[in-house]
């Protein structure tokens, strides 16, 4: 190294340490079991391992399940689960209690809320407004959720998506945080505009939820879904969430009517009728072993507010730009996500050659991100437990890959 970059990264380095000891949020990464040595950058995938975690997990199958056995649906409140870790979730989403439901997967509560969107909307519209650089999933389950209903899809790029709304507009889905730039979409506009169009809203906060505020009820989104397993930390296919709005309970009609969503589960009647709130949004048995893990990981956000969550984001993917604006030879890499604050996420995308095999490089350093095909280096800020050191490590550690 020349005496010039020993400087700027002794400089760096120092500005890191300051930026660590001024954060009033760096205790948190105390919940967090997470490796020595290892800057973590891919909480936007799979998050860290909440702290309490292994021995609840333990106590539920050895106890919970292996003394109580089927009592535990009653007595360790298996059956209430999804609705009651709906609600200690929901705050993290800006929705009041009685409308998030947790359980199955985000594909299957996409599925859930696109048909039952389709099904709440005025009759005689015919589009089904998807975001075109969807994650693919929900391009896929829209397809067909749109045959299912009659709809036609039309792919719309988000920040064009009010002009495309119109009187034949049933649906709009849209996401919050496009999970390959990190681009923020303007939920509250998005949302008005579809309403002002008398469309039903179905949002994807699967990189959003736990990364920065939502406001579900303060900007009346109709319906959303989301995973939590990314910033949530609930682990490894976690179970997902459906968030349906109080005003459309009582005329959301499943896709998905299964025993779990009836009004009176055990009378074990022929006919199908939903229960009240966002318990229609259940299908079958919950899959307690992750739900009960995925509660206990909540836990890390005891006393968080959301909003400062969103501050310290938004230092530090500032000062990973600038690490990496000083690190990496001029013209290497080209961040794809918006600069501007109010149009970005909590994770920086980086374009270069030969993405894939830089990543791998990274991750041999101990610097773990991900590569999103065709050409994206993905770098996601979890503020619970990452720190201005760490982002700082990553920048300096890509610029010796490409030095
Ligand atoms: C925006 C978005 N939607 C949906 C999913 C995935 O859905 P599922 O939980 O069904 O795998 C992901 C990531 O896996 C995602 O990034
Ligand atoms: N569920 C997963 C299982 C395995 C590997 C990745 C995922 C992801 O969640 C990817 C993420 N949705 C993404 O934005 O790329």
């Amino acid at each position: 190294m020349s005496d010039d970059s020993t400087d700027i990264a002794a400089d760096l380095r120092a500005r890191a340490a300051e930026l660590d000891a001024a954060d009033g949020l760096a205790k948190l990464r105390e919940r967090f079991t997470l490796p020595d040595g290892v800057v973590y950058l891919d909480g936007n995938s799979l998050g860290a391992l909440p702290a309490g975690v292994a021995d609840t997990t333990a106590d539920v199958v050895a106890r919970q399940w292996g003394e109580l056995l089927i009592r535990s649906w009653d007595e360790s409140g298996w059956w209430t689960a999804p609705e009651r870790i709906g609600d200690k979730l929901a705050p993290l989403i800006g929705a009041a209690p009685g409308q998030v439901v947790v359980g199955d997967s985000t594909s299957v509560n996409l599925f859930k809320a696109l048909v039952g969107a389709a099904r709440l909307a005025a009759p005689g519209r015919t589009k089904l407004l998807v975001d075109a650089a969807t994650f693919p999933t929900d391009g896929y389950i829209a397809q067909s959720a749109a045959r299912m209903t009659g709809l036609t899809v039309v792919p719309v790029d988000p920040s064009h998506a009010a002009e495309a709304m119109d009187a034949d507009t049933a649906v709009v889905l849209l996401n919050h945080v496009d999970y390959r730039s990190g681009r923020l979409h303007d939920l509250p506009a998005l949302t008005a505009a579809a309403r002002a169009a008398g469309a039903i809203t179905v949002w994807d906060l699967c990189h959003s939820a736990g990364a920065l505020p939502v406001g579900l009820d303060a900007h009346a989104v109709d319906l959303a879904v989301g995973c939590t397993y990314k910033y949530l930390n609930g682990g490894p296919g976690a179970p997902a969430y459906l968030y349906i709005a109080a005003r459309h309970q009582a005329g959301f009609d499943s896709p998905l009517p299964g025993w779990n969503g009836h009004a009176d589960p055990f009378a074990m009647t022929p006919a199908f009728e939903a229960a009240q709130g966002a318990t229609r949004g259940r299908v079958g048995t919950p899959d307690i072993l992750s739900m009960l893990a995925l509660e206990s990981a909540l836990d890390a956000w005891d006393g968080v507010s959301v909003e400062d969550v969103r501050a310290k984001s938004l230092a530090l993917t500032d000062f990973f730009l600038e690490c990496v604006a000083a690190y990496v030879p001029q013209g290497r890499v080209e961040s794809v996500t918006p600069a501007e604050h109010g149009r970005r996420g909590s994770q920086i995308s980086l374009r270069t050659e030969n993405a894939r095999e830089v990543m791998g490089e990274l991750i041999a350093r101990g610097v773990i991100g991900d590569f999103r095909a065709p050409d994206v280096l993905r770098f996601g800020f979890t503020p619970l437990y990452v720190g201005f050191a760490d982002a700082e490590r990553a920048a300096r550690t890509l610029g010796h890959i490409f030095g």
